[in-house]
């Protein structure tokens, strides 16, 4: 009889006895393997935290304790054993379960989450919140080693380590971020895994006092015991202790021998505490323990072998652009690479092999990423910063006061650009164009395609300023690339092309959905012409400027925020311009927080595709009944627990 069908709240696990919880956990294992290998998702983050979640669950009084997941994308157990077992199997599925912590799906989601790093800050408020408001409810956030070499956890842990309330950290550590853990907190805590800190100074210690005649035995003895003293004084708990909190462990975070006597202790202890638990990524799959990596957010898989379900039908963009990466850097030593944990997602694990020393991880940091670059802009060197365009939102500031007032020769390769499918809300990269654009001094640019990706790429490396080239998730398009990549005008477009009814400026993937459009409605003698602007700036305004002069209609697309964003660019060219015989419209994503769902769909839902764009037009010329709002009003039906459907 399964225990987990029975369990639909945190109160029935409470009237299990903790015998049970093995065959349980095993049970919740299944249900995720299930979920992942037929959806993708996040397996081995969440595989390593199956026990640690049933205990806090067993324990808390959760929704009254709270419970903040830092990334949240390791909360797959919480969100079974919290009323949502039912709707699992439409995790990150379009109008389903969110693969991470959301507030309006769940009352037990107590902060939404997707960026690593925000856990402690959030929950420390949550803390400061109970006081303020007299109550005495417990605040836990568990936040990963990864997540724990952000800044911003650190600013959190001195934040809450001085103001000294009652706080549970527990530090999730399996050794893993997305790829191995890197930097000097994560070497710290390692120390205390292995002991090889420990058996170093032993070792020698010993070496040394075997050589001292007579007194070597009892000095050994004396040795041994301020070796005890050491560990004592120098385990990660320095660190921690330092700021403020109250170290404990390590502990072993799949044994529930350990974990409940230990949970149930520092839960009383009164001010700030860090429970450092050891667990294992993967834990329960042999693929995902194998392979941590690959499983760390993977597509969907065969369950028996832990292979890929199909096949990627092209390269990847991000192949595209790390390859020819790769070419340059063998022309110029100059260029050397920067990623904030994501070597992998980025696609930078080829550069590594080739150029290890010029390749710098420097874990979950992007603030840090970003301004380092600008150090190595200042000596002369070419830094490229690989980064996701919703991660790279994080170091905003650093972009602008740390890169862009001085004018440094840093590039942004920018990943994920666009919409990313079914990490949803917090990982799409729907502003970038926005946020970078009215950057004084920098350069942004989207290819339409894969041939024009390695050209651009060239074009930032020759680039001497802030530049920026973003490319979307996904396979390319398939298209004949040119033998060597060649730099590109800066703010030139391209006429794509001719006509003289509508013309169609789009940027990036939008580019070739446009020239489908334009096609369709050149056939029905509705004259459109198609502009690859290329550069949402220097927007290429003789281009753009001349053609809205000819032209009655002028349409932009982009795959991004319409607020600010490319189709903002081309309006103000054009108000500049003093062009106003064209009607207008922008094209873009709309003014809410884009929902999870499979690109495709998502593109369509937006009006990004080629029949988007078409319909768009034949509104505009009137030769279409204007649909009220296609989009009805842009926030998605969540599918909640209890069947209820409500707009968030
Ligand atoms: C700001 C930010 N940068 C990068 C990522 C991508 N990312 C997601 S999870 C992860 C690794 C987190 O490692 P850890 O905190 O140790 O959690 P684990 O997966 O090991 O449980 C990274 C780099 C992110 N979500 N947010
Ligand atoms: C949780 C997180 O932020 C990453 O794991 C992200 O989900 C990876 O995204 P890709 O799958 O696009 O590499
Ligand atoms: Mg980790």
């Amino acid at each position: 009889m399964s225990i987990l069908k029975r369990i639909h709240s945190p109160a029935d696990l409470k009237r299990l006895s903790p015998s049970q919880f093995p065959p349980l956990c095993q049970e919740i294992r299944e249900e995720i393997l299930g979920a992942v290998s037929s959806v993708g998702g996040h397996l081995a983050s969440n595989l390593g935290v199956v026990e640690l979640t049933v205990a806090l669950h067993y324990l808390l009084d959760t929704p009254t304790d709270k419970i903040v997941w830092d990334t949240s994308n390791q909360a797959y157990t919480h969100k079974l054993l919290t009323g949502r077992r039912e709707q699992f199997h439409t995790l990150r599925q379009y109008g389903g379960l969110s693969g991470f912590c959301k507030r309006e799906e769940s009352v037990y989601d107590t902060f939404n989450a997707g960026h690593a790093g925000t856990g402690v800050s959030a929950a420390f408020g949550m803390v400061e919140a109970r006081e303020q408001l007299g109550q005495r409810h417990k605040v836990v956030c568990v936040v990963g080693d990864g997540a724990m070499t952000a800044g911003m956890t650190l600013e959190g842990l001195h934040h809450a380590g001085g103001l000294g309330k009652d706080f549970l950290v527990i530090l999730n550590d399996n050794q893993m971020s997305i790829s191995k853990n890197v930097g000097a907190i994560s070497a710290y805590l390692s120390r205390t895994i292995t002991g090889e800190f420990y058996g170093k100074v032993r070792e020698e210690t010993g070496q040394l006092l075997r050589k001292i005649p007579h007194i070597g035995p009892d000095m050994q003895k004396l040795a041994r015991r301020a070796e005890e003293l050491a560990k004592g004084a120098i385990l990660p708990g320095l660190l921690f202790e330092e700021l403020g909190f109250q170290y404990s462990g390590p502990i072993d975070g799949h044994n529930f021998e350990h974990l409940l006597p230990t949970l149930e202790n520092v839960l009383k202890m009164k001010g700030p505490v860090l429970l450092h638990v050891i667990t294992k990524k993967g834990l329960g799959y042999e693929p995902a323990m194998k392979n941590p990596v690959w499983f760390h957010a993977c597509p969907p898989f065969v369950r028996e072998t832990g292979a890929p379900a199909k096949k990627a039908a092209r390269p990847s963009y991000t192949q595209f652009a790390m390859d020819t990466l790769v070419k340059l850097a063998r022309e110029d030593k100059r260029v050397v690479a920067i990623t904030a944990a994501m070597c992998e997602g980025t696609g930078l694990t080829a550069f590594e092999k080739e150029f290890p020393d010029r390749l710098y991880d420097v874990g979950i940091a992007e603030q840090h990423a970003v301004t380092f670059a600008a150090g190595l802009a200042t000596q002369g060197l070419k830094p490229v910063v690989a980064m996701y365009a919703t991660f790279l939102q994080r170091a905003y500031d650093q972009v602008v006061h740390d890169v862009a007032t001085q004018n440094l020769p840093v590039v942004f390769a920018i990943d994920r650009g666009g919409l990313v499918a079914e990490d949803g809300t917090t990982h799409h990269g729907a502003f970038d164009y926005a946020y970078l654009r009215h950057v004084p001094n920098m350069t942004v640019m989207a290819p339409k395609d894969e041939n024009e990706l390695q050209h651009m790429m060239k074009t930032a490396l020759q680039h001497e300023g802030p530049i920026s080239v973003r490319y979307p998730r996904g396979v390319s398009l398939g298209v004949k690339m040119d033998p060597v990549p060649t730099a590109l005008p800066i703010g030139k477009g391209e006429l794509v092309k001719d006509g003289t009814d509508v013309a169609i400026i789009a940027i990036g993937v939008s580019v070739w959905q446009a020239v489908q459009a334009a096609e369709r409605l050149s056939q029905e003698g509705v004259s459109t012409a198609v502009v690859n602007a290329r550069f949402a700036k220097p927007l290429d305004q003789e281009l753009i400027v001349g053609l809205a002069r000819r032209v009655r209609y002028v349409v932009t697309v982009e795959e991004g925020c319409k607020m600010g964003g490319f189709g903002s660019a081309v309006l103000e060219a054009l108000s500049d311009a003093g062009v106003t015989g064209a009607t207008t419209k922008v094209l873009g994503l709309p003014d809410w927080y884009i929902e999870q769902g499979p690109q495709d769909l998502l593109r369509e839902r937006y009006g990004l595709t080629a029949e988007g764009i078409y319909q768009s037009v034949k509104e505009l010329l009137g030769k279409a009944p204007v649909q009220a709002d296609r989009f009805n009003d842009g926030r998605l039906v969540h599918h909640l627990p209890h069947g209820d459907e409500q707009g968030s």
